[in-house]
């Protein structure tokens, strides 16, 4: 997993991609400088959405020669923890809102060898994570209520990133710390200066004219 003293690791959230040239979209992030592909698991029930499923991942799994970074917006997402893991998954992301045993998914996902993250819808504050940020490796802020590509930045998530990292300079933690939603090029400096350190990126980069310079400049940042 690629880290970097300064800038912040990029992830191109694939539900962006287009799925009739998903091989090309996935040979386009393994020789631009993106650092994960972001990966969003939907399931029409935690959020009012469907994304797509194991098939799927099967065929960009095949393409992708990068970590695959999985944001399960699903409900009881213990049940396909090993599933994920076995199509290629190295981050494992749950929603704190979907998890109400939320220490043993942790512990079941890094059993696995995965990375675990925990993501927090926009409403969800961030104290709620002080008894379990020690036990993760990465905070997923949502900047957008989950279950769609595309929509507006929520500005309140600056504050969020600042007190996410704040939490975690307290306990001497080097938590990652990832943006989702909504992120471009404006935002993006801001996000970094307030602690973030993996930005998703899905329409600012896939709807660009040229994706991978889109990636690159976000690398630049
Ligand atoms: O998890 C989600 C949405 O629920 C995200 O990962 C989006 O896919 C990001 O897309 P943009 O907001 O950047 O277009
Ligand atoms: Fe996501």
């Amino acid at each position: 997993m690629s880290s970097l003293s300064s800038g912040a690791m990029i992830a191109p959230s694939v539900l962006a991609a287009d799925f009739a040239n998903l091989q090309r979209d996935c040979e386009m992030l393994n020789v631009s400088q993106a650092d994960w592909f972001h990966i969003d698991i939907m399931d029409g029930v935690f959020v009012p959405n469907i994304s797509f499923g194991m098939p799927v991942l099967e065929a960009i799994q095949r393409h992708a020669q990068k970590p695959l970074d999985v944001h399960l917006m699903i409900v009881q997402p213990e049940r396909y923890l090993e599933t994920f893991k076995k199509l290629g998954a190295e981050v494992i992301t749950v929603h704190y809102e979907a998890c109400p045993h939320l220490h043993r998914t942790i512990q079941q996902i890094k059993d696995l060898g995965c990375k675990a993250g925990v993501a927090l819808n926009p409403h969800t504050p961030v104290n709620v994570l002080e008894d379990i940020i020690q036990d993760i490796d990465m905070v997923l802020i949502m900047s957008v209520n989950p279950g769609f590509g595309g929509q507006k930045f929520i500005e309140h998530t600056y504050q969020k990133v600042q007190k996410t990292r704040q939490m975690c300079d307290m306990q001497g933690l080097n938590t990652l710390i990832e943006i989702d939603g909504g992120v471009n090029q404006k935002n993006a400096k801001k996000l970094i200066d307030a602690g973030a350190n993996v930005l998703v990126a899905g329409n600012f980069v896939f709807s660009s004219e040229n994706p991978i310079q889109t990636i690159q400049e976000l690398k630049n940042i």
